[in-house]
């Protein structure tokens, strides 16, 4: 990566304003998934161990610039200092005299967590005013934020222009296991794409396309390319308007030698239940009435194929509704591929994908699981992330 590390500058004593994606789901008042913030543990321990005075900042949901009292991050300031094994100080405000007083209190090594920074209409927008803010706090600025690395705000962007700006670990690992898979990867490199809606994954697809081997496409993305190719697909999801251009990426990987693969038969059901009517059908059996909700055993056969025979597997949206145990068996096998192929590095793009594996238990078995959903996305896409462009590049 050609920006600056935490690693490469004198940390001791210093107070540092370090991004965070805290952004985690919550239940009843407490962290429901702690992924997110056992990620960022290896760069607060840095950041401790180098003698740094931490000041973490993050965003909770999404507030719009005001207090959300359900979106405190008090509960996640008190779950970091249970994984950290110590006191982890909290102030309810992101900047201003509380915060500033927090800080001031602050002995080297010691961590402090502000208030959720969406609690201001300054953050969204990236008010140099707020941006300004923050900085005040700081004496440098790091950036681990991968998850939140493609809005351009005031604590990811903004304030980079008033500190020293370098990139925490997680980011920098981020960064480098996406970058490398798609600048030069394993071969055969595989993508697979699922989840909901054409729409969400033009970019990717169009981006992959000209770097793997091998795309699989499912999930109900699926059903626009199969009727792009005379199926009929009865209930299912369907982008008509997305049709011509399913048709384009098929011509695309046809010109570029990617092979290309769809489901070869699905699961329909006559409701979008778990107590639905279902059958196994081919893709040329869609009834007209029912609707396809997972890849079928064939075409988990063929993906788990596939995924066997690749180097490099980058995986992004589930193959079926996953949340309902009845159709969830293609996310669950292509997962299970994933963790049976030992000599295949397995990357999921974030998301519904990451949920997913966390589901099944397989995720132990990843080789990357990235923290970032849309971020990853955005990446795949080839788009440029605000958050690390506003980053010091490397002397
Ligand atoms: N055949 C299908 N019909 C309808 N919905 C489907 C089908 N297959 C998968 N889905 C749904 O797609 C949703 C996920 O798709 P979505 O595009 O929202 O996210 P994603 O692809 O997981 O992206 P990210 O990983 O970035 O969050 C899941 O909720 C899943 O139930
Ligand atoms: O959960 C995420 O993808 C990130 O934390 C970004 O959140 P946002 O989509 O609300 O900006």
């Amino acid at each position: 990566m050609n920006k600056q590390s935490m690693r490469e500058i004198d940390l001791k004593g210093k107070r540092v304003f370090c991004r965070v994606d805290f952004n985690v789901p919550m239940k009843d008042g407490n962290v429901a998934d702690d992924t997110r913030i056992r990620a960022a543990l290896p760069t607060i321990q840095h950041l401790t161990d180098a003698g740094a005075k931490v000041i973490l900042a993050s965003h909770l949901g999404r507030p719009k610039g005001e207090v959300v009292e359900e979106l405190r991050l008090t509960p996640v300031a008190e779950h970091l200092g249970d994984l950290l094994g110590k006191d982890v100080k909290k102030v309810d405000e992101a900047y201003g005299e509380k915060a500033q007083n927090a800080v001031a209190e602050l002995e080297d090594g010691d961590v402090l967590v502000l208030e959720n920074v969406r609690f201001y209409p300054g953050e969204e927008k990236n008010d140099p005013e707020l941006a300004k803010e923050f900085a005040a706090l700081a004496d440098v600025y790091v950036n681990d934020a991968f998850g939140a690395a493609h809005r351009a705000h005031a604590s990811t962007a903004g304030i980079a222009q008033y500190l020293p700006a370098v990139s925490g670990l997680l980011m920098e690992k981020e960064l480098d296991v996406l970058g490398k898979a798609l600048s030069n990867p394993e071969r055969p490199f595989t993508a697979i794409i699922g989840g909901a809606k054409v729409k969400d994954k033009i970019g990717v697809i169009d981006n992959l396309l000209d770097n793997v081997d091998n795309l699989i496409i499912g999930g109900g993305l699926a059903y626009t390319f199969l009727k792009a190719q005379g199926y009929e697909v009865g209930k299912s999801l369907l982008e008509e308007d997305k049709i011509d251009l399913a048709n384009q990426f098929i011509k695309k990987a046809e010109d570029k030698g990617v092979k290309f693969y769809m489901p070869v038969d699905v699961i329909v059901a006559d409701d979008f239940s778990d107590s639905a009517n279902t059958k196994e059908v081919g893709i040329d059996s869609i009834p007209s009435d029912w609707e396809a909700l997972d890849i079928g055993p064939k075409t988990r056969e063929l993906y788990s194929d596939v995924i066997k025979d690749s180097k490099l597997v980058i995986w992004n949206g589930p193959m079926g509704v996953f949340e309902l145990e009845t159709f969830a068996n293609g996310t669950k096998a292509v997962g299970q591929a994933l963790a049976d192929a030992e000599d295949t590095y397995s990357v999921i793009g974030g998301g519904d994908s990451a949920a997913a594996v966390e589901k099944f238990g397989l995720a132990d078995q990843m080789s990357h699981i990235s923290t970032g959903g849309g971020a990853s996305l955005e990446f795949m896409e080839g788009k440029e992330l605000p958050g690390v462009v506003a980053l010091n590049d490397k002397e």
